[in-house]
């Protein structure tokens, strides 16, 4: 009797290959209406009824009977507490990652920067810090002390001068480690919210949680899509959907290692995606036997299996240059080099938020403690956007200091071209400074 398939198999010669492909890549977690909708009311209620409908909407999805903000704020003291209290090797591993992520994010740092022209104009660019940044740490399926480093770290770093930091605690399960992280990162401000109705109240702010300049972190749909909407009122980052991972395997890593790395991301979200390219057939067979031995084993099986059997896929390619079409045909937010000499497969990769080159290489150290961030594009967008970093929590100002003669040359220019828009203000206010 046959079972559900636990993971696609699909070759690039199938005649219906690319509409298999495309129907595996079709996610788009902020495109779903009827979600769209739900958030468009919670993110409406928040903003007209502020803590109310916050502390509503937080113990209908996350199943807590708060009465008042108080309950879900998280001060100094309890975090501090968290971080003397967890076990020590504990502290030491989040120690260890906030330290690598701390030294990784401070080469991003940009410099401001200015020249002079022979006239005596100067001309430069500012950078500056963000002044008061909110930080989603997701925590429905499962919880993220590293996404509070990655979030936190590079904030730091910029300079942001006040962390405002939102996570759920669904049934009132506080992650100690979270509280911990939060400690060490140097987080101002902690509220146990999350969803919508947290995204909203970073946006809009309400009285107990502050108006943030910009949000990031990654999330579920509905935090993505709030994240869309509420784009505008403050700044996001990027849409950092489920998680997903890309592998593209020469046939010489261990099959049980590749299993393993697939059910890594695969674990995170029913939504999760992976997938497994590769050229040699009887090394695919090899990977999927290794899934079928090795899913009982797991403790998030059931997540994992669903992840699979929705968006996972075993891909026989023609051959490495095939291969690399595949990766910048997807843009994954991971993709896994496990081949003889990575280096030059990547110099073809123009699309993927994260490439961990060599058999060696597991993504999981770059989901904690690597150094690079693990907030990475999604869903393709890796075609557009970049892993977190420093650079998403400055803002650059335009610099220009005219000399007299500076203005003349300039004044010209511009009152011509302000006279061909007829814009003659404008002309007027640069001919002013001509010299007569
Ligand atoms: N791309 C990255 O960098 C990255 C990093 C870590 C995690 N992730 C992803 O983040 C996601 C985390 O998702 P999660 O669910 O565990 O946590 P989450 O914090 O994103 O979402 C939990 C919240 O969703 C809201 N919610 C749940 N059901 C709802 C409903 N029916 N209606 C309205 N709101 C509802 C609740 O308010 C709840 O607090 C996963 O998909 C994971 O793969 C991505
Ligand atoms: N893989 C996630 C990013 O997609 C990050 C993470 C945190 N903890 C474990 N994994
Ligand atoms: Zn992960």
């Amino acid at each position: 009797m046959s079972q559900m398939t636990t993971i696609a198999r699909l070759a690039t010669r199938d005649t219906d290959f690319d509409t298999r492909l495309a129907s595996l890549l079709a996610w788009e977690g902020v495109s779903d209406h009827e979600i769209g909708s739900r958030v468009a009311e919670i993110i409406a209620a928040v903003r007209q009824r502020g803590d109310d409908a916050v502390i509503e909407y937080t113990n209908r999805f996350d199943r807590l009977s708060a009465t008042a903000m108080s309950e879900l704020t998280i001060g100094a003291e309890r975090l501090e507490a968290a971080f003397a209290n967890v076990p020590t090797e504990q502290r030491e591993a989040l120690q260890h990652a906030a330290e690598r992520i701390r030294l990784y994010h401070e080469r991003q740092k940009p410099e401001s920067w200015q020249y002079s022209e022979p006239d005596g104009t100067v001309l430069g660019q500012k950078v500056t810090a963000l002044d008061r940044v909110g930080i989603y740490v997701p925590g429905g399926k499962a919880a993220y002390p590293s996404s509070v480093l990655m979030n936190a770290v590079p904030a730091h770093v910029a300079g942001v001068r006040e962390i405002v930091m939102v996570v759920p605690t669904p049934d009132g399960i506080v992650n100690e480690l979270v509280l911990a992280a939060a400690h060490l990162a140097g987080v101002d401000r902690v509220f146990a919210l999350g969803g919508a109705q947290a995204v909203a109240a970073l946006a809009y702010g309400t009285q107990s949680v502050p108006r943030v300049d910009k949000i990031v972190g990654p999330g579920n749909i509905y935090v993505a899509t709030a994240k869309r909407a509420v784009f505008g009122q403050v700044g996001i980052d990027m849409i950092a959907g489920p998680s997903e991972i890309l592998v593209v395997s020469d046939g010489g890593t261990d099959p049980d290692w590749l299993a393993m790395d697939l059910f890594s991301q695969a674990e995170h979200d029913e939504d999760a995606q992976a997938i497994l390219v590769s050229w040699d057939a009887e090394h695919l067979a090899a990977v999927e036997a290794s899934i079928e031995r090795l899913l009982p084993t797991l403790e998030r099986e059931a997540i994992v299996r669903e992840s699979l059997a929705r968006r996972g896929a075993l891909i026989l390619c023609e051959g490495p240059e095939q291969a690399v079409e595949l990766i910048n045909r997807i843009a994954p937010e991971h993709l896994e080099l496990s081949v003889e000499a990575p280096q030059a497969m990547a110099e073809g990769v123009r699309h993927a938020g994260a490439i961990f080159m060599g058999r060696y290489t597991a993504e999981v150290l770059g989901d904690y403690c690597a150094g690079p961030n693990h907030v990475l594009p999604t869903s393709g967008t890796a075609r557009f956007s970049s892993p977190l970093g420093v650079y998403d929590f400055q803002k650059r100002s335009s610099l220009i200091q005219c000399s007299p003669e500076g203005a003349d040359t300039l004044g010209r220019t511009a009152s011509v071209l302000a006279r061909g828009e007829s814009l003659t203000a404008h002309a007027r206010s640069a001919e002013n400074r001509l010299k007569r």
